[in-house]
């Protein structure tokens, strides 16, 4: 992809337009391979620490937008009626991580320790999503400033505003084998795009026309990039934002899980209206950053009034 292979490029627009999900070779980048191992370090350590200092850090507290802080199990709804999520998360700021001259939200020691890993990881991400973005702006004959790169905040609040991207990490409880637990619920990522790292299976897909879910596995110095909400709508549905879930293995359950993300969204106030769409007319359409919000009610449910309007995987505008 970075060589830009003619071939490399064919399979990326397909897999951006087909199944909104593809891997992303990094087994050669040794730097990327050696941070990863000290994110994992980093992730491990943070949920080892003792309950009440991760509630300290909670991530309600800090904003509507959650860019900073620390979610316990439960909070959000869970993949089956009736119950809550099963995974614990963190979520740091990509301003908090790559930010020299404000200060940053409250947290814990160990992001201190581990800012040079975190910073490593957020630039490579950056990095990665600014050529993947280049490639689907090609495939959508956008050039010069209007480009998809140009909504985003690449490499750092070019748009003047704080950034929305953050890196978050996520602990899922262990599963017994009985039955089919799926401790996330099914979703489609609000934003643009997702680079996900795992080393055990439960990520599932519902391919587009599918009712049956598929187990995407982790492949061994890969990431795992699924196309987000934001790029599908700027896109006008051109990209396709896979909706996916984490469950367990039938008949095996699910052994404690760690995952690693990046999420990569446009600019705080890009409206959420294809590109090709009028742009003068932006009257009562959402920006991004509301589109955040709107998704966040809907995955803390229930009570939401605007359920219906903005389920995970639902159309944002017209029919
Ligand atoms: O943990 C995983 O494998 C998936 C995480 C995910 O989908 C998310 O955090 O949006
Ligand atoms: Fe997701």
């Amino acid at each position: 992809m970075k060589a830009r292979s003619l071939k490399e490029i064919a399979k990326l627009v397909n897999a951006a337009q087909n199944d909104g999900i593809f891997y992303l070779d990094l087994s050669e980048d040794k730097g990327a391979q050696s941070c990863l191992t000290n994110m994992k370090s980093l992730t491990r350590g943070l949920f080892a620490l003792e309950t009440r200092d991760k509630e300290y850090y909670d991530i309600d507290k800090f904003g509507e937008l959650k860019l900073n802080g620390y979610k316990p199990i439960g909070r959000n709804v869970g993949g089956i009626k009736g119950t809550r999520d099963g995974f614990e998360s963190y979520a740091v700021g990509q301003d908090d991580i790559l930010s020299s001259i404000s200060g940053h939200a409250p947290r814990p020691q160990i992001m201190d320790h581990h800012l040079p890993d975190l910073e490593h990881f957020t630039t490579t991400c950056l990095s990665l999503a600014h050529d993947i973005l280049s490639i689907l702006s090609d495939n959508l004959c956008m050039s010069g400033e209007h480009t998809l790169q140009s909504l985003h905040d690449i490499p750092q609040s070019e748009s003047g505003e704080p950034s929305m991207n953050i890196v978050r990490m996520l602990k899922y409880i262990h599963c017994d084998e009985s039955t089919l637990r799926v401790p996330q619920q099914a979703h489609t990522d609000m934003g643009s795009l997702t680079f996900l790292f795992a080393d055990t299976p439960g990520l599932q897909i519902l391919p587009s026309g599918s009712t049956d879910w598929l187990y995407v596995p982790p492949q061994s110095g890969m990431a795992l990039v699924n196309i987000g909400d934001a790029l599908s709508v700027l896109s006008s549905r051109r990209f396709h934002s896979v909706l996916h879930r984490v469950a367990s293995l039938p008949g095996m359950g699910m052994e404690e899980r760690y995952s690693l993300a990046f999420l990569l969204r446009p600019a705080r106030s890009t409206i959420m209206w294809p590109l090709e769409g009028d742009p003068g007319i932006s009257q009562g359409k959402y920006t991004c950053a509301d589109w955040m919000k709107m998704k966040f009610e809907v995955l803390r449910g229930p009570g939401s009034n605007k359920l219906d309007y903005i389920q995970p995987g639902k159309e944002i505008h017209g029919a």
